[in-house]
């Protein structure tokens, strides 16, 4: 199957912004060096790795929000996308930023404008997303008023809004208690059998067993391997941890 997203050989040097440095060459500092991989479509693509890993870098990089001193991205074969291209993707932040002083359906009343949406679809939608994400009687407050975990919500409704073919979702989990990480798992189910591609960084290891297709592990800005979690699970048998088996792919590894 062909992929419907390529990475090949992406680096990023964080620049200096000293420019002492500058003038001295320094080629700034190491983000992700020479990542490649591929994603299928349909497929549920997860990023592991420990702080500072890359995840987020790579995740930018592939969304064209970070420039890379090296490499290329292609999504549905292209190399630039172009807006409507743009529409075709969701996109979760690690770190979501609204309007404080609007409320929770004019903010998402404002996505559904993004995505041109007629009226009675925008209403619909907006609707069952707070619905399902448990945040329905919150319509009428401003965003202000919500705690960490409820404006991670406002995130991923908005990263889903315009019905995406690709999803990406930093640390989807992040802030959520037990019954909104439900409540995430099973929105992420039922885009998968909508053949919607999810690439998810995190550091619930448990998701990936119970939701990846394959696995991405990163350390020190590199990527270490991509494994399929079905095989990894059959190869390894009774017993299988992916936190075990992630911990002994890292251990002793020295990529600086
Ligand atoms: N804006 C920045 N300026 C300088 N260095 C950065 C910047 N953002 C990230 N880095 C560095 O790039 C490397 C990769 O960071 P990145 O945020 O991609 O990791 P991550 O795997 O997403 O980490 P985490 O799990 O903590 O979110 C780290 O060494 C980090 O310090």
């Amino acid at each position: 199957m062909e992929n419907i997203i390529e990475v090949k050989d992406i680096t990023v040097y964080y620049k200096e912004k000293d420019i002492i440095k500058k003038i001295k060459g320094n080629k700034g500092k190491k983000g992700i060096e020479g990542v490649s991989f591929g994603v299928k479509k349909g497929e549920i693509f997860s990023i592991i790795g420990l702080n500072g890993a890359g995840k987020t870098s790579t995740m930018k990089s592939m969304l064209g929000l970070l420039k890379t001193d090296r490499g290329e991205v292609r999504i549905f074969g292209k190399k630039n996308l172009k807006g409507e291209d743009y529409k075709k993707i969701g996109y979760l932040p690690e770190i979501s930023y609204y309007p404080q002083t609007l409320k929770l359906k004019e903010v998402l009343n404002y996505y559904g404008e993004l995505y041109e949406m007629p009226k009675s679809k925008k209403k619909k939608i907006t609707e069952d997303l707070a619905r399902e994400l448990g945040i329905y009687e919150r319509m009428n407050d401003r965003l202000e008023k919500f705690s960490k975990g409820m404006l991670q919500k406002v995130g991923l409704a908005q990263s889903v809004m315009g019905e995406p073919e690709i999803l990406f979702l930093d640390e989807p989990m992040s802030g959520l208690d037990p019954l909104a990480r439900k409540k995430v798992i099973d929105m992420m189910e039922v885009l998968k059998k909508k053949n919607t591609t999810i690439i998810f960084n995190t550091h619930i290891l448990n998701d990936v067993s119970n939701l990846a297709d394959r696995v991405a592990i990163m350390h020190k800005g590199q990527l270490v391997e991509v494994k399929d979690v079905k095989k990894l699970k059959e190869k390894i048998g009774d017993g299988f941890s992916l936190e075990k088996y992630f911990i002994e792919r890292i251990g002793g590894r020295n990529l600086d």
